[in-house]
């Protein structure tokens, strides 16, 4: 007898398949093809339950940036938006790139965080704290984006950092010589990349990977330890809807055609899909500032993606939930025996239509407002707690760090 039994529909890379899952403590105990016996049973009819979906990046800001976001604010803006796990972003104000800052960070996050996380370290020439840190993983930035800070010695921030480094690759040159920020700024980036991967061969994961020319060039190098995400804004928007609405600046800067075309015919070759929540006050974006808020749209973009028939329910499981897991070293979720139970439900026929005055984060506003998506997550459960159910956030902050040792 389960404390807690979860009965419906559930997704896996493989397929959809009726059952149930046993939870006690917390952790997945039981899965059966048949009705398992719980002391509370939850059926979840004809809803999809995904594995809990996880977001390698996120900008929740905080510290100086409160007015931003907060740690509260964009915590439950993931588990609203279906997402259980958030990998924080470290160029926040200050930025967390030496062994004090951490600490701030890792007692910020202490009972204020609704969704469990992973915590970032800033590498830029500070190789001895980025090893005595601890950190979940590590950033690097290849060429300026918001907090200005990048490396001057890419290979030596690379190769110092002791362990996934998530990289964001637009060339410096480039991009003083253009700001405007053209393909070639990422291109010649992650060309540098790819080499320096080769040399050192150690895990990498490339952010916002918005140009065919990159993907063209990351699925070439066919590198096993070198990952990259792609996110929802480079895959749906364009170009030309910045043109017609300057809030969508964002770096790498959204692409024309041609690139969104690359992109999707390289679909099944993405092995992540992450928001890059980067949320500003509209004040900020009116005076320039880059990012474009995405936790609480991301997984009903997909959803009514597949409603459409631009990919499918399983492509969702792999590109946030599995390959987050493997590419990071995830030990302690997963849709198997004594794993976290962190699941997502969504009804995939829910219509609705996008309105930033319901959204948790404090940047209200959206390149989707006003949009009618067909698809939703409905609830949300972290270690087998329902924490949002029809847009409420049931409960207090659950949210712990992540096992990746
Ligand atoms: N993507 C952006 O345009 N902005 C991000 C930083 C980043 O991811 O480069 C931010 O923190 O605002
Ligand atoms: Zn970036
Ligand atoms: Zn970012």
């Amino acid at each position: 007898m389960h404390e807690l039994v979860i009965a419906g529909k559930f997704v896996t890379e493989e397929g959809i398949f009726r059952g149930s899952v046993g939870i006690d403590d917390g952790k997945i105990r039981a899965i059966s093809t048949g009705l398992l016996r719980g002391e509370e049973v939850l059926n979840l009819g004809e809803d999809l339950i995904l594995p809990g979906l996880i977001d390698v990046h996120v900008h929740l800001r905080d510290f100086e940036e409160k007015h931003k976001e907060t740690i509260e604010s964009g915590t439950k803006a993931a588990i609203h938006g279906g997402i259980t796990t958030v990998f924080d972003m470290p160029n926040t104000r200050p930025p967390i790139m030496d062994l004090k800052t951490f600490e701030r960070r890792e007692h910020t996050f202490r009972g204020r965080a609704y969704s469990d996380y992973a915590m970032g370290f800033l590498v830029s020439n500070n190789c001895e704290d980025a090893k005595m840190s601890g950190a979940d993983f590590f950033k690097v930035f290849m060429g300026a984006s918001t907090g200005g800070i990048y490396s001057k010695d890419f290979e030596s921030d690379y190769s110092c950092a002791p362990g996934v480094v998530s990289v964001h690759a637009e060339d410096a040159r480039t991009i003083q010589k253009r700001p405007e920020r053209p393909p070639e700024a990422e291109i010649k980036a992650v060309e540098r990349v790819l080499l320096a991967a080769e040399k050192l061969r150690k895990p990498l994961n490339i952010c916002h990977v918005s140009t065919g020319g990159a993907i063209k060039a990351v699925t070439r190098s066919n590198l096993p330890w070198v990952s990259f995400e792609v996110t929802p804004h480079h895959l749906f928007l364009s170009r030309g809807d910045y043109e017609r609405n300057g809030l969508l600046k964002v770096y790498p800067p959204l692409r024309g055609e041609d690139d969104i075309r690359t992109l999707w015919e390289n679909f099944r070759r993405i092995p992540i899909i992450a928001s890059d929540h980067a949320p500003h006050t509209i004040e900020d974006k009116k005076e320039g500032a880059a990012g474009i808020p995405g936790l609480e749209t991301e997984v009903a973009l997909l959803l009514d993606g597949v409603n459409r028939g631009l990919l499918s329910i399983t492509d969702i499981v792999k590109k946030m939930h599995l390959n987050p897991i493997r590419v990071f070293g995830i030990r302690n979720k997963g849709f198997r025996l004594g794993a976290d139970a962190d699941f997502t439900v969504v009804d995939l026929k829910r219509e609705w239509i996008v309105k930033p005055e319901e959204f948790y984060t404090k940047a209200k506003w959206s390149p989707w407002e006003g949009k009618r998506l067909r698809g939703k997550a409905v609830m949300t459960l972290l270690r087998g707690e329902v924490v949002m159910e029809e847009d409420e956030i049931t409960g207090k902050p659950r949210g712990v760090r992540i096992d990746v040792r």
